[in-house]
């Protein structure tokens, strides 16, 4: 179970800070809902560990990340910006994800095709990422964060942008994540993929 608890907030300059508040069980999707400027991004920026709160706590299986780096905590993020190594075709930026050293197993270069076919990218694994389309190399940085494997998944506006083939490609991929047990944190202005993927709201 992830616990956020009294997480207060307050960039420089900011009266009010923000308190936030809730709990998401293995196999469920919260959905952070709110205007734009509510802090959808700030909450997920809190619990990836890239800011850091003022007081509060974050539980996972009832211990503090506190304290733990970004890369030590149990989750993965994909933000608005994808991140992607332009230098590195799409398998390996996607393989990075899996082995930070590279070391693929054939089970993972198996995974790897498998997940480029299940998002509609079957056969592009060896284009940069400067030769995808915005929306390709957006699905290319999920389907990376997906086959981490982490306990919880932070997707900030994840299937923004993307054609109605693709989204619903991978709405079938993060909703087969939490019937495996992935917790997913969904910032989304996107009624659907908060109807279809949510199993709470979160409101700010
Ligand atoms: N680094 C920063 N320093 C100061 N204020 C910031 C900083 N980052 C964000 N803010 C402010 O904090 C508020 C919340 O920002 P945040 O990005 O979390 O909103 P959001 O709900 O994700 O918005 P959107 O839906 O537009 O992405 C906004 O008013 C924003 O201007």
């Amino acid at each position: 179970m992830l616990e956020v608890k009294n997480l207060v907030f307050a960039y420089p300059g900011q009266d009010t800070p923000w308190v936030f508040n809730f709990t998401v069980s293995p196999g469920q999707c919260i959905a952070v809902h709110g205007a734009s400027g509510s802090g959808k991004s700030t909450v997920m920026n809190l619990l990836a560990g890239f800011l850091e709160p003022q007081s509060g706590d974050i539980l996972w299986q009832d211990r503090s990340i506190l304290s733990l780096p970004p890369w030590q905590r149990p989750m993965t993020s994909v933000f608005q910006e994808h991140n992607l190594f332009e230098h590195l075709d799409v398998q390996t930026n996607i393989g990075l994800g899996i082995h930070p050293g590279l070391k693929l197993l054939p089970d993972d270069q198996q995974a790897i095709e498998n997940g480029l076919q299940s998002v509609g990218l079957g056969g592009l694994g060896k284009r940069l990422p400067g030769d995808l389309s915005g929306g390709q190399r957006q699905r290319v940085a999920l389907l990376r964060a997906i086959l981490r494997q982490q306990p919880v998944l932070l997707l900030d506006e994840p299937l923004t942008g993307l054609d109605s083939e693709a989204r619903d490609l991978l709405r079938q991929l993060l909703l087969e994540q939490k019937s495996r047990g992935t917790i997913i944190i969904l910032a989304s202005h996107d009624k659907e993929d908060r109807r279809i993927l949510a199993d709470s709201v979160y409101r700010l």
